[in-house]
């Protein structure tokens, strides 16, 4: 191959963040950390890749085919993070199990997985996000939503809506309508992909009564604010139904305390695309984004599976996702300027340093020329770069 014609490629679905844009994401991620640490959370830092039996053990079946494997040198299987919940929850069954409940912990960090690339979905993206491990119930679901809410608008966002659904209420429906499991699999594939279309067939194939494959084809169409879960507890008969639809109001007015609640919608098609999930879920939608900003719910099994029975909650943010919807909305991220350009005239360069590491001290960002040059080209020179100000030593 000719080596001037090569041009080196990166994986698929991959991204190289360049200046501008790793300054914004670390900028954004520093705001997470500091709103994070303010409600009690704290960071953790897990191996990017783990056993493959621990991550199918946390995510259930339906990622496998989502997670890039290999193998380490006595042939065991590895796999990528497809998320931080799983590996969270295996340190907070292992190495932090001692700890006095409820576990706040956090994260900003790379997950991975194996989806169809475009803007704002790549195999490999960023997340910030917080589980709370250890508290049952709607006051711990609430804090979680509320924070949500709140790292959006921590981040200058402020046009967003989360959908607030609760995976029981589905199940309850799936346990009374008589399905097979995989026919209630096929249901809740297409609930997942918002094909309403392939649910009124894989509906009209199961020989289900035309009363209960109605009410199925309803579920996605159930949105809407608080009257509507009225409307849903009379379409339903079955406990785990209407248990579900008392734990979403009994939050909603826990996140009117928060003040958060006009951000709110209720969704009871929403269940998300990982199995773990056993209460409340919700994603956040905003303008100019066709998929979730942010994600998350209840996930009450899985730190069981990992043998210590805990119930939990939590939620992540993708990090492109939400600089991706600003850049859209024109919501700017203030990136650090370039303050001073340090230029020299031959024979001063000592002088320079000494300059240039006086304006450093003083929190100044401050760029050394590496030769000397005349006052008019240094001029050029910052008017080129962005800097704010030109020192010129002579
Ligand atoms: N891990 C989930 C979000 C979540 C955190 N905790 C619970 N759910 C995701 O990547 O979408």
């Amino acid at each position: 191959m000719d080596k001037n014609n090569f041009v080196p490629q990166i994986p698929y679905g991959t991204r190289d963040l360049l200046p501008r844009e790793a300054n914004q994401k670390r900028i954004v991620e520093g705001a997470l950390a500091g709103l994070f640490s303010r409600w009690g959370y704290d960071e953790v830092v897990t191996p990017t890749f783990e056993y493959m039996e621990t991550i199918t053990l946390g995510t259930g079946n339906a990622m496998q085919e989502h997670v890039f494997k290999f193998f380490d040198k006595n042939n065991r299987i590895l796999g990528l993070r497809p998320d931080m919940t799983t590996p969270i929850a295996r340190v907070a069954a292992t190495r932090l199990k001692e700890r006095p409940l409820p576990l706040r912990l956090f994260y900003l960090t790379n997950v991975f997985r194996h989806e169809q690339a475009q803007a704002g979905r790549q195999c490999e993206f960023y997340q910030a996000g917080v589980e709370l491990l250890g508290a049952p119930g709607p006051v711990a679901d609430a804090e979680i939503i509320a924070l949500a809410v709140e790292a959006m608008l921590e981040a200058g966002l402020t046009n967003f809506q989360i959908g607030l659904g609760q995976v029981s209420f589905i199940n309850g429906l799936m346990a009374e309508s008589g399905l097979s499991p995989q026919e209630q699999h096929r249901v809740k594939y297409a609930m997942v992909t918002r094909d309403l279309v392939g649910l009124g067939e894989i509906v009209a194939q199961s020989g289900l009564s035309q009363a209960a494959g109605e009410l199925l084809k309803q579920i996605p169409l159930l949105h809407g604010r608080e009257d509507m879960l009225n409307d849903a507890y009379r379409l339903v008969n079955n406990e785990l139904s209407r248990a579900a639809l008392d734990n979403l109001a009994d939050i909603h007015k826990l996140l009117q305390g928060y003040g958060v609640e006009r951000y709110v919608n209720f969704d009871l098609g929403i269940i998300r695309d990982f199995d773990y999930y056993t209460g409340m879920v919700f994603e956040a939608y905003t303008p100019g984004l066709g998929f979730p900003l942010c994600g998350g719910g209840r996930y009450d099994t899985m730190l069981a599976s990992f043998g210590v029975a805990n119930p939990a909650t939590g939620f992540a943010l993708g990090i492109e996702r939400l600089l991706l919807a600003m850049e859209r909305q024109g919501i700017g991220v203030n990136v650090r300027v370039k303050d001073v350009y340090i230029a020299w005239a031959e024979g001063k360069l000592a002088e320079a340093i000494r300059v240039a590491k006086e304006c450093r001290k003083a929190g100044r960002r401050a760029e050394l020329a590496l030769a000397s040059s005349a006052k008019a080209a240094a001029e050029t020179a910052i008017r080129e770069e962005g800097y704010e100000e030109l020192i010129y030593i002579e």
